[in-house]
């Protein structure tokens, strides 16, 4: 029997109607959860992206503001906009848009956005709350893979799960979100030997090297939950993820499709990150 669709762009779509509907009370309470989105060039992908991350806060409620600035952009410059939106009142969510013109160190940049206004969920001192299980702003891409397998109504618990992947956007922190479900975690790299072996262990096989169709059948366990985080572009212009579906769909249980799977949910994830950051910031519970 064929795998069934785990279909994120409905999840995504029921989830943003549960944050639309609580900014909703919130605005009744004088406060409208805001973000602050920068990219810098004009990278087409990223343009797209950025957009998107737009049209959602007006669906959302939310009250949001972009900055477009140009690739000659100096890091100073980023900086000094990163630490006006710091203090601005309106801003509760800071991105900056990856990735960014080589010129600008990264980790420069993710390290000057305040922590309570850290909607990528990047900070070290966020990523060191993901690691210690305190309550933190986590990262949208590895949240969106973990609330696509709970909201399947599938049980992470005592599950083996193996991650191909290390990335320190993906791999580390969607490893540490299935260890804190309580599964048992294998993670797997370019150095690893015998990744399909291990790989055909998994109950749960997450899937974020980068890498168009890489991983097939020989990979997959009969049942297993496959998610593919793989976002490639072809070129023919088609998207294609990381797992080979067409390969993988008659041996998985459960399978993310690229595009409508993991995709998704990353914004969604930041919408939900931006009104919990309000919240947080104005001192309003859960
Ligand atoms: N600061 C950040 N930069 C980047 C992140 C991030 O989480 N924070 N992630 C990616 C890009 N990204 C959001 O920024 C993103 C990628 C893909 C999708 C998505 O919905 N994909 C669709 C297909 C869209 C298409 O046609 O291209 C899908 O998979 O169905 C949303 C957001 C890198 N940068």
């Amino acid at each position: 029997m064929a795998a069934q669709l785990i279909e994120g762009k409905k999840i995504s779509d029921e989830i943003r109607e549960e944050i639309r509907v609580e900014t909703a009370a919130l605005a009744a309470k004088g406060v409208i959860p805001g973000l602050a989105v920068v990219l810098v060039g004009d990278d087409p992908a990223s343009r797209v992206y950025v957009g998107s991350k737009e049209k959602a806060c007006g669906q959302m409620g939310f009250y949001s503001e972009v900055h477009r600035l140009p690739e000659q952009t100096k890091q100073e410059e980023l900086l000094a906009l990163i630490d006006k939106l710091n203090a601005q009142s309106t801003v509760h969510g800071i991105l900056v848009q990856l990735p960014l013109p080589k010129h600008i160190e990264e980790k420069a940049v993710i390290d000057a956005i305040s922590v309570d206004k850290d909607v990528d969920g990047f900070h070290p001192i966020s990523t060191g709350n993901l690691v210690i299980g305190d309550d933190s702003l986590l990262p949208c891409t590895p949240a969106g893979s973990i609330e696509l397998i709970k909201r399947t109504g599938i049980d992470i618990a005592g599950k083996h799960a193996v991650v191909i992947g290390r990335s320190n956007i993906v791999g580390k922190p969607v490893a540490m979100l299935l260890l804190r479900e309580n599964a048992t975690v294998t993670v797997c790299h370019s150095r690893t030997q015998g990744m399909a072996d291990i790989a055909k262990q998994a109950d749960i096989l997450v899937v974020a090297i980068g890498k168009a169709t890489a991983i097939g059948a020989e990979y997959v366990k009969p049942g297993a939950v496959v998610i593919d985080v793989g976002i490639n572009r072809l070129p023919d212009g088609k998207l294609a993820g990381d797992v080979d579906f067409e390969a993988v769909l008659p041996i998985a249980g459960y399978v993310t499709p690229v595009p409508g799977g993991v995709g998704p949910m990353t914004i969604t994830m930041l919408m939900q990150n931006t009104l919990k950051a309000a919240k947080r910031i104005h001192g309003i519970g859960e």
